[in-house]
């Protein structure tokens, strides 16, 4: 009998030491990367299959229960998700977001909207209050998704100031094929030496066959603005919003003595000499009523058929029939219509029977339909007579008389 070796193993059937661990090592790796492989299968097969669709039109129980699974869902999530369900999804939580109201009636938030808030602009890279409540949430998580593109906005309500603009842009956000900046970029007539990239970045990202849009009334009265969106695009969209010329001044000048109650009266401003009944077509608010000659360097650069003037007075007495005449013009599905507003008898005006995001309603902020101070009637006589023959032109220009004179 051959004499045990030092283990106490037989000296022949005894392996190495090093060749049994290496033999257990490979054992080891072998269902590691056995369970690995089963492992990236069940994900694989995880991936494919498609994510739960929710009926956008549906319920509100639907809505929710898509809006707690996806926003529970940590980005990680989302990313297994198949591209065409994600883009569904980012469509739904975008939905989501314009149903959220961009402005509450709360003054400063309103504030955050108006067409002359100071540094806005710049607000809009991320500090100022109206993009950071209309765009940060939904534009974070579609950069998470990697999702849509900033696009140059393809229409651009471009006028008038005290027209009506803001009521016309937060209807139209509930459109789900409209992607709008909240505030006024004001690249067009403050900003055009940032340039088209800076322009760009401002807006909110769209998925496909979602059209961006902006407004800035004061282009309507800036000389460069018709070349300068021309060169952006010949094919951009505009939008004008006009009101009774007199009705428009007198609003004008009840916000800026909304913020100097020093000012000199209506009646003062309006007259180079009121002896004599000259008027000051140097004051900014009968400067900006002259519509018709405002047009005209429009048409140097666009043809009318590509302008859309829609009635300051009828977005008030009918804002369903406008819209519709808006969403045609924009080639967009009828989805607003009169079922999405409700006459607020506080207010005084039409406001959305269900802000975005919520089922409460939404009027405008306090800072639009201001109650405007009495006026001499004899000056507001003399401005119709000065306002008329412009007015006769801007409806000839047009096409559409807009009632203004009686
Ligand atoms: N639905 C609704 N709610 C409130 N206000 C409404 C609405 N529709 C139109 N308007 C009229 O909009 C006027 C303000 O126009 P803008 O939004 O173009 O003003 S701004 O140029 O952006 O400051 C504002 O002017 P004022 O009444 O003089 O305040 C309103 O008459």
């Amino acid at each position: 009998m051959a004499p045990l070796g030092p283990a106490g193993a037989h000296p022949a059937s005894a392996e190495p030491l090093s060749r049994s661990v290496f033999r257990k090592f490979l054992l080891m790796l072998c269902s590691l990367l056995t369970s690995l492989y089963v492992f990236y299968c069940l994900a694989e097969r995880c991936r494919t299959l498609s994510a739960p669709v929710v009926e956008l039109s549906g319920g509100s129980e639907e809505v929710g229960a898509l809006g707690r699974g996806v926003l529970a869902a940590g980005p990680k999530e989302l990313a297994l998700w198949p591209a065409a369900a994600r883009s569904k999804r980012l469509l739904q939580l975008q939905r989501r977001r314009r149903r959220r109201p961009p402005a509450s009636n709360n003054d400063h938030d309103e504030a955050a909207w108006e067409e002359d808030t100071p540094g806005l602009a710049a607000g809009l890279g991320g500090s100022g209050a109206g993009s950071s409540v209309a765009e940060a949430p939904q534009g974070t998580l579609a950069l998470l998704l990697d999702e849509g593109s900033k696009q140059l906005p393809q229409a651009i309500i471009i006028g008038v100031k005290k027209g009506g603009t803001r009521a016309l842009l937060e209807f139209l956000r509930v459109h789900p094929d409209v992607r709008a900046v909240g505030a006024e970029p004001h690249f067009f007539d403050r900003s055009y030496d940032k340039g088209l990239a800076w322009y760009r970045d401002l807006m909110p990202r769209t998925l496909e066959g979602q059209i961006t849009m902006e407004k800035t009334p004061s282009y309507f009265v800036t000389r460069e603005a018709p070349a300068r969106i021309s060169a952006m695009s010949k094919d951009t969209k505009l939008i004008v919003v006009v009101r009774d010329p007199v009705t428009r001044a007198i609003s004008d000048y009840t916000q800026t003595l909304s913020k100097r109650p020093d000012i000199p009266t209506f009646e003062s401003l309006t007259f180079k000499n009121r002896s004599t009944g000259l008027i000051d077509t140097s004051w900014s608010a009968i400067q900006i009523g002259i519509y018709a000659k405002h047009l005209e360097l429009w048409l140097r650069h666009f043809p009318v058929g590509q302008m859309l003037f829609v009635s300051g007075e009828r977005l008030i007495s009918d804002p369903a029939g406008e819209l519709g005449r808006v969403q045609d013009f924009l080639g967009l599905k009828r989805i607003i219509t009169d079922k999405h507003f409700y006459f607020n008898k506080t207010k005084g005006f039409p406001c959305l029977k269900k802000a975005e995001g919520s089922s409460k309603p939404h009027c405008l902020g306090k800072t639009k339909g201001r109650t405007h101070p009495e006026i001499d009637p004899a000056v507001v006589q003399r401005l119709r007579e000065f306002y008329r023959p412009f007015n006769l032109k801007f409806y000839q220009m047009t096409g559409h008389d807009f009632g203004w004179d009686g």
